[in-house]
């Protein structure tokens, strides 16, 4: 054997190991998966090219890395192995086409399955209780975590129903939910705490927490892929049986898995979810592909690392190194200063990526990037994009440290922490930053607040950023309801960039790209120009008061604290007059929001604003019947709205069950009491059957509007 490939197996198995400890030990990793997976790859060839080199000890035989100390060690029942990956439909068939050799025949039907991208468990019940809970760490020892699992709310303490086995170590997957993954990451950076790279490693990191009490607060959940132990009870013959019968005894099982045939059964199975594959509450890296018969599973056995019976299709990757050209920072509507990395374009996830925030200083520091790194990028659909963590090993010498700016980069004051202890530097110049002014006034006219057509990023720049020596026709807010049309017509703006507040670069001609929104080339007001006017009109006389207090950008104060304050006080008169112990009454307003409620209507030229947009003809009170008037005849009950309704917008319908005492939320959980579901609707509608959610349609809403949840729920469509 060559000597070059000697060596290029110990420096890979070197590469292997180490990206291994720090992905499964520290939770933290430094080289993608897709890395990685090359990495390991070309292991497997050179141990293909050179058994000799296929010792015990290769990375190639082992599963995961060995546990740390931190916590107690315990050894599995059964060994927990890995599963060997392919990549298409090639290693698909190839793999098929072997399973079927070993197995002399047909070794169907396959279940089918997604590949939850989070961590393997193992639960162990005897006499049907839950006794322990641990990782899988090298596969025969993990780290014993049974106070952490004992938190997580889908995993039952006691298994119920019929023919519990007496022992039975239950495999599955802990993991968090995206949506959770995305709130939990927005926390931590606003407690000035590094963020997770990803949801499997936030559920990693969670699961293997030193104190319960933390993992208890975080969004865990649990799905079964499988078992290790079986005893004391009439043996089932297959996955699918298994599971169906671990459904029975309280265990989370996925509604998602499918049994089937052949192959081609298998390719469409792996097609709808290359498709779909976001349309799973949790991350997904692939498909796991399995031979459903026990006995065929028996007479495939396993390999020193996975079974042979089983299969990973893994999608292409979602994380991708790139260079990290620059850290520039970007002034948000609060003020706060955001530094964000610019990087060479990549295509990561199926959409080209150059920018990524870094949320703040201390997380580019925690993060170790420096300017001119290769850094790791990752972007899973519409997850924003986010920089992992430098490539160190590709240092040449060149990088350099990034620092944080002193002074605003848009109006040249000087930043400032708001309180002590602050993780965010802030632009202190809120009422005169034309960042701030251009942010809040996107905000302002958002969907989520006034919803003034045609007034998007580039219009917002437009107003309150015009090209000097113009002046701006938007000074602050107060002056938005009294443009006209001879104000916009002169107005020249850059085009910027939205994520970052930062002009775009005209990559022709190295400018920046100058437009005029609002007149033709012949000088005559455009189109936006006409739109923006009418929408201000149409706005002014049209939008329900909880828009207008969203608009006002007072911290805190989102569309549901909006909502309720309008319900409750009918006027922003009665918002600005209310004393404190007034504004806490209010639904979900605690002390210290109603404290910054207060401050903010003491501030002159907030004040101004709110003035100004009167006298301008905007409505300030509350029209629609007061909560109290309607009958609550929905109280207790949980709405979710979703798809077109003939005759209300998702907002008017949310506002007719909140007004008769309903609850509207974002999500489809088992504790929705009904979906209502207009045209096209999408996912949730695919959640409420698979959950056995009751579904209203437009005539269904009608009746549970007019008549009560009783006599709506025989409109219902309930699935089967
Ligand atoms: N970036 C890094 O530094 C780094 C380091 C090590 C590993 N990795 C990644 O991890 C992979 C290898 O890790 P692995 O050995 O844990 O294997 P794996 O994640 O590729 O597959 C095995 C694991 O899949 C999980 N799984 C999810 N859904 C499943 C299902 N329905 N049925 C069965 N199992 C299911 C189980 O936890 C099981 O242990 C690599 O391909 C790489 O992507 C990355
Ligand atoms: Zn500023």
């Amino acid at each position: 054997m060559p000597a070059a490939a000697r060596q290029r197996h110990a420096e890979l198995s070197e590469l292997v190991e180490e990206a291994r400890y720090r992905y499964y030990v520290e939770d933290a990793p430094t080289v993608s998966d897709a890395q990685f997976d090359t990495w390991f790859s070309e292991l497997l060839e050179l141990e293909k090219a050179h058994p000799e080199l296929q010792t015990p000890d290769s990375p190639t035989q082992k599963v995961g890395a060995p546990v740390s100390g931190e916590f107690t060690k315990v050894h599995h029942l059964a060994r927990m192995e890995s599963l060997d990956n392919v990549f298409d439909a090639d290693g698909m068939t190839g793999w098929l086409t072997r399973a079927e050799r070993l197995a002399e025949g047909d070794p169907g039907p396959y279940l089918c399955e997604l590949k939850i991208d989070g961590l393997a468990i193992a639960l162990v019940y005897r006499d049907g209780r839950l006794e322990r809970g641990a990782t899988r760490g090298d596969g025969r020892v993990g780290d014993d975590v049974t106070a952490n699992v004992r938190t997580i709310r889908d995993i039952p303490h006691r298994l119920t129903g019929d023919d519990v086995p007496s022992l039975v170590e239950v495999r599955g997957e802990v993991y968090i939910p995206v949506d959770d993954f995305k709130l939990l990451n927005e926390q931590l950076v606003e407690e000035g705490k590094p963020p997770f790279a990803n949801p499997r490693n936030s559920a990693a990191g969670t699961l293997r927490q030193k104190d319960p009490r933390v993992t208890a607060k975080r969004p865990l959940r649990m799905l079964v892929h499988g078992v290790g132990v079986w005893e004391g009870a009439a043996e089932p013959r297959s996955q699918s049986q298994v599971y169906e019968r671990l459904r029975g005894f309280g265990l989370p099982v996925s509604d998602l898995y499918r049994v089937v045939d052949g192959l081609d059964e298998v390719n469409a199975y792996i097609e709808h979810y290359r498709e779909h594959r976001h349309d799973p509450a949790y991350e997904i890296d692939g498909v796991v592909v399995k031979v459903d018969r026990f006995r065929i599973q028996r007479e495939l056995g396993s390999t020193s690392r996975a079974p042979r019976w089983a299969i990973a299709y893994k999608y292409p990757p979602q994380e991708v190194n790139t260079k990290l050209l620059d850290i520039q920072v970007g002034v948000g509507r609060t003020g706060r200063v955001t530094p964000f990395g610019v990087m060479e374009p990549v295509v990561v996830s199926g959409s080209t990526v150059n920018r990524a925030t870094l949320h703040n200083a201390a997380v580019v520091e925690k993060k170790g990037v420096l300017i001119g790194d290769t850094v790791i990028l990752r972007k899973a659909g519409d997850v924003i994009p986010e920089i992992i963590g430098p490539v160190t090993a590709l240092r040449d010498g060149s990088e350099r440290a990034f620092a944080m700016p002193t002074h605003c980069p848009e109006c040249g004051t000087e930043l400032a922490y708001e309180q002590e202890g602050d993780a965010d530097l802030r632009c202190p110049n809120a009422r005169g930053c034309p960042a701030q002014i251009r942010e809040r006034l996107y905000f302002a006219a958002h969907r989520n607040a006034l919803d003034i057509r045609g007034l998007g990023y580039v219009a917002a720049t437009a107003l309150s950023q015009p090209v000097p020596p113009q002046e701006p026709v938007v000074r602050t807010e107060a002056d938005l309801f009294d443009l006209t049309l001879d104000r916009l017509v002169p107005i020249r703006s850059v085009v910027r960039d939205q994520e970052s507040g930062l002009p775009k670069i005209d990559p022709k001609t190295g400018e920046e790209k100058v437009v005029s929104l609002f007149s033709n080339a012949d000088g005559r007001p455009s189109q936006a120009a006409h739109q923006l006017i009418a929408e201000l009109d149409r706005v002014k006389r049209e939008a329900p008061l909880w828009r207008v207090l969203v608009a006002l950008s007072i911290r805190h104060v989102g569309p549901p604290t909006a909502q309720k304050l309008a319900a409750e006080l009918r006027s922003v008169d009665a918002v600005m007059n209310a004393t404190e112990e007034e504004l806490a009454a209010v639904e979900d307003i605690g002390p210290r929001m109603a404290v910054t409620i207060k401050e903010w209507f003491q501030v002159g030229w907030h004040r101004e604003i709110v003035e100004r947009w009167r006298r301008a003809g905007v409505r300030m009170e509350e029209e629609a019947p007061a909560v109290s008037e309607l009958p609550q005849t929905l109280a207790g009950l949980t709405f979710v709205v979703t798809g077109t309704l003939a005759g209300h917008t998702r907002d008017e319908a949310g506002a007719e069950l909140t007004a008769r005492g309903g609850k509207v939320t974002g999500s489809v959980s088992k504790k929705t009491s009904f979906l209502i579901a207009g045209e096209n609707a999408g996912s949730k509608y695919d959640k409420a059957v698979s959950l056995k959610i009751p579904i209203l349609t437009d005539e269904g809403f009608a009746t549970l509007l007019e008549h009560g949840p009783d006599a709506a729920a025989e409109l219902a469509v309930t699935p089967e």
